[in-house]
């Protein structure tokens, strides 16, 4: 029996690895209170139109719209309900299906996981580009560390920003299934103005796949590609990223740093689950830098999933130390600042509760809210958003036998993505650098989206242009 879920699951192996959905949860509504935001520093998102929607599809515009609070001081503060995000995926229209994995990657061991074609079932409603996004769930650590920064505190900054780069890993933790590979030329945006954060991806190549992204903060800019090199061996894959993320505060100061190793278990027999090690140098530019080290899971590892971390200044003398689970959260211990010496550790991050009704793909409440497509937000985007791809669409509403045919469709389409890019094929909003090799962000995708001009972005979801 070679069902992709055999352990600690009670479901016969017709339908391995399915969850039951928990319909008991209504509960469709967002605590404004707890994430209403004040927005007097909103360099981030210009525009800040808000969108309202709520679950039965109904958008308002909100414009600039402040919401006075007369609490406190008797002073009118001024407060920006953030748009109202969707809390859980939609019903699927049809029943899930089981299938093999094993019967599907048996003759493809030993070669690259990118080319290996699956049935949409092993899916997450989620392209990769959005999934770039899912790295920046705790980006207020990054408005943290800017503040810090400004007021002298080199050391929590640079903590800090250790922290984000933990965070990122945290989503990842019990998520079975594969994003959607997008197709060259696939865009992802995200305006955040809730989290102060507006971002941008591009898949920038196809072979070897490559997505570059740029972020955009409060104090602070994020920008770096994702790319993987990838085998499988049967039981196991592992992905070694290649790659710099860089990040950049406004007030010149920069962060550089590459992801970790991660190892996909259990791909034959077992629960599928991957776990993340190596070394992740955060090398900064002015006082300090750090060093982190996700932890090797062994066999007999009682306390897996740990991270420890040093702060250095530039002379080699550690000055903090950092540690905690990628999966949970993160503690400091700052050894020497000059000012205190503490034994306490003090919580740098934590994550996010999980959502009530979880479903078998396992998003975070963030990740469910990353595919959501309100007519609002339909007229703005251009043709080429991941959120318009048909047979993710469809594999999102449950509609498993569309999305099956959508994906060969396009997966047939993909094929002449290699001749595009032999025959010059360049990217719409990123270029890369000759001198460091990266591909940076050439500007001008929000400006062309408050015109509505996407001039030179392709229908690449359509039909063949010969067909
Ligand atoms: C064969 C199928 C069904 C197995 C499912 C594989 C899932 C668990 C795999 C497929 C692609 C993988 C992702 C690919 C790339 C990255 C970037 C890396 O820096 C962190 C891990 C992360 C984010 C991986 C997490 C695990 C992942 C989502």
């Amino acid at each position: 029996d070679l069902f992709l879920s055999e352990s600690s699951n009670t479901e016969s192996s017709d339908d391995a690895g399915i969850q039951e959905l928990d319909e008991s949860s209504d509960e469709d509504d967002y605590n404004f209170c707890d994430t209403r935001q004040s927005f007097s520093d909103s360099a981030a998102s210009p525009d800040l139109r808000m969108k309202h929607s709520n679950s039965s599809n109904d958008v308002q515009q909100y414009d600039h719209n402040f919401v006075e609070s007369r609490s406190g001081k008797g002073e009118n503060e001024c407060l920006l309900l953030p748009p109202k995000r969707r809390t859980k995926l939609p019903e699927p229209v049809e029943k899930e299906k089981g299938v093999s994995l094993w019967s599907m990657i048996k003759d493809n061991v030993g070669k690259d996981l990118t080319r290996v074609c699956l049935p949409v079932y092993f899916n997450e409603p989620i392209s990769s580009l959005q999934k770039c996004f899912e790295d920046l769930e705790y980006s207020h650590l990054l408005d943290r560390a800017y503040d810090y920064g400004l007021k002298g505190n080199s050391v929590m900054r640079t903590l800090c920003v250790a922290a984000f780069a933990v965070s990122g890993y945290a989503s990842s933790d019990g998520r079975p299934c594969k994003p959607f590979n997008p197709l060259l030329g696939e865009t992802y945006e995200a305006d955040f103005p809730e989290n102060g954060i507006r971002f941008f991806s591009e898949k920038v190549s196809h072979h070897p796949m490559v997505m570059a992204c740029h972020c955009e903060g409060r104090g602070w800019k994020f920008w770096g590609e994702s790319n993987v090199k990838s085998k499988f061996w049967g039981q196991t894959i592992q992905l070694d990223p290649v790659g710099v993320l860089t990040l950049e505060f406004d007030d010149g100061e920069i962060f550089k740093w590459s992801k970790v190793t991660t190892t996909i278990n259990n791909l034959i027999i077992g629960r599928l689950y991957c776990h993340h090690h190596g070394t992740m140098k955060i090398s900064g530019n002015r006082q300090h830098s750090c060093k982190l080290t996700f932890k090797q899971q062994s066999f007999l590892e009682r306390n897996p999933r740990q991270v420890q971390g040093v702060v250095e200044d530039i002379g080699g003398t550690k000055v903090a130390t950092l540690r905690g689970k990628w999966d949970e959260s993160l503690y400091c211990n700052v050894t020497n600042d000059g000012v205190n010496s503490s034994a306490e550790s003090t919580l740098l991050w934590e994550k996010h509760e999980p959502p009530t009704n979880p479903t078998r793909y396992n998003l975070s409440s963030f990740a469910i809210t990353l595919n959501e497509l309100t007519p609002n937000l339909k007229e703005k985007l251009p043709p080429t958003d991941s959120r318009l791809r048909p047979d993710q669409r469809h594999l999102e509403n449950g509609e498993y036998d569309k999305a099956n045919s959508e994906k060969l469709r396009l997966e047939t389409r993909q094929r002449m993505a290699r001749k595009m890019q032999d025959n010059g094929w360049k990217p719409r909003w990123f270029d890369r650098d000759t001198e460091d090799g990266a591909f940076h962000y050439t500007g001008g995708y929000w400006e062309a989206r408050e015109q509505r001009k996407w001039d030179g972005c392709r229908d690449i979801f359509g039909e063949l242009p010969d067909k």
